[in-house]
């Protein structure tokens, strides 16, 4: 076939993917280092603007947890982690919150620059994300916070008037003390409280591994119940154990499509969202929703 033809079948496969996500909302977290390169940085908020000008609703909720680590490294401050989470003293807090700011206007930089509205907040503004302080199995890792309530009004209220929400996993508590938040747990809490259609953690690697050292165990498709023997099997480690948790309460919790994907392959949005086959790992309910039809990919 032609190159002009192949291009144009390109478009068409994605046709009914456009009608079936016609103003929904799709929550995209966007972390790890995929967040490092700035040429792969702007090709994600490339695939963002155009889901958003096709007709999708899309939320960017970020991480940046590898940048927070190098300005505390420049600070002299050493970063450690229980169960992947930061253990977060008040310094390390100011530390997050500035980063993570910063990083929240890059993206909203590069958003608007394509034409597109977007709008940066933190779970702080208009009390969007409500925080409890979180321990460890009764270990106390400082200003961490379990979100208890997401307050959607200023979610929607930027939704509805056509702008691009980006999140920064920053929460106050009940007395109004900071908190510092796993992006990923923002993304799911986020993508619940909203009824997101959609959402798609874009991370450093394939996918999900049913043994990390065999690359050929890659997971495609992955359902509840074969993601919670996983979880128990003790091949699930560093990051991925709360991401995993995360899709898997997203799922639970009425997120119809949850998935996992390499955000270091460029345009993996794009592939994921409008072609037949899509990329990475998809969390679902039931493996029969993607037998037989491929729109149910
Ligand atoms: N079974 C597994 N499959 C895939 N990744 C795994 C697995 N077990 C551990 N991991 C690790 O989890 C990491 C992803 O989590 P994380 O570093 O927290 O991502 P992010 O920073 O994008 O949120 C991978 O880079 C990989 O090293
Ligand atoms: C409590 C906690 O661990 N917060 C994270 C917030 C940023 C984050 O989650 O960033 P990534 O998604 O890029 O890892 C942190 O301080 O690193």
């Amino acid at each position: 076939m032609n190159q002009i033809l192949l291009k144009a079948q390109t478009l068409i496969e994605a046709l009914p993917y456009i009608q079936k996500f016609n103003n929904k909302k799709v929550v995209v977290k966007y972390g790890g280092s995929a967040m490092l390169d700035e040429s792969l940085q702007l090709n994600v908020i490339k695939d963002v603007a155009l889901l958003k000008l096709v007709g999708m609703q899309p939320i960017i909720v970020h991480g940046g947890g590898k940048e927070i680590t190098k300005w505390l490294g420049l600070l002299g401050h050493e970063s450690r982690f229980v169960e992947g989470l930061r253990v977060t003293d008040e310094q390390t807090m100011e530390v997050a919150e500035m980063v993570l700011g910063k990083v929240n206007k890059n993206l909203v930089q590069m958003v608007e620059k394509l034409g597109v509205k977007a709008v940066g907040i933190s779970g702080k503004d208009g009390s969007t994300l409500k925080v409890e302080k979180r321990t460890v199995n009764g270990q106390d890792i400082g200003f961490v916070g379990n979100i208890k309530e997401v307050n959607a009004d200023l979610i929607n209220t930027l939704i509805d008037n056509n702008f691009v929400p980006v999140i920064a996993p920053i929460g106050l508590d009940d007395n109004y003390q900071n908190y510092n938040i796993n992006a990923d747990d923002a993304a799911c809490a986020v993508a619940t409280a909203i009824g997101a259609e959609k959402l798609v953690f874009l991370t450093d690697i394939e996918g999900v591994y049913a043994d990390p050292q065999d690359k050929s165990s890659l997971i495609s498709v992955l359902t509840l119940d074969k993601a919670d023997e996983l979880l128990d099997s003790g091949f699930i480690g560093g990051g991925m154990l709360p991401k995993l948790k995360n899709c898997v309460d997203a799922v639970k919790n009425g997120v119809n499509r949850v998935h996992i994907l390499d955000g270091r392959i460029e345009h993996c949005l794009l592939l994921e969202f409008f072609t037949n086959k899509g990329i990475g790992t998809a969390i679902i309910d039931k493996k029969s929703m993607f037998e037989n039809e491929t729109i149910e990919k």
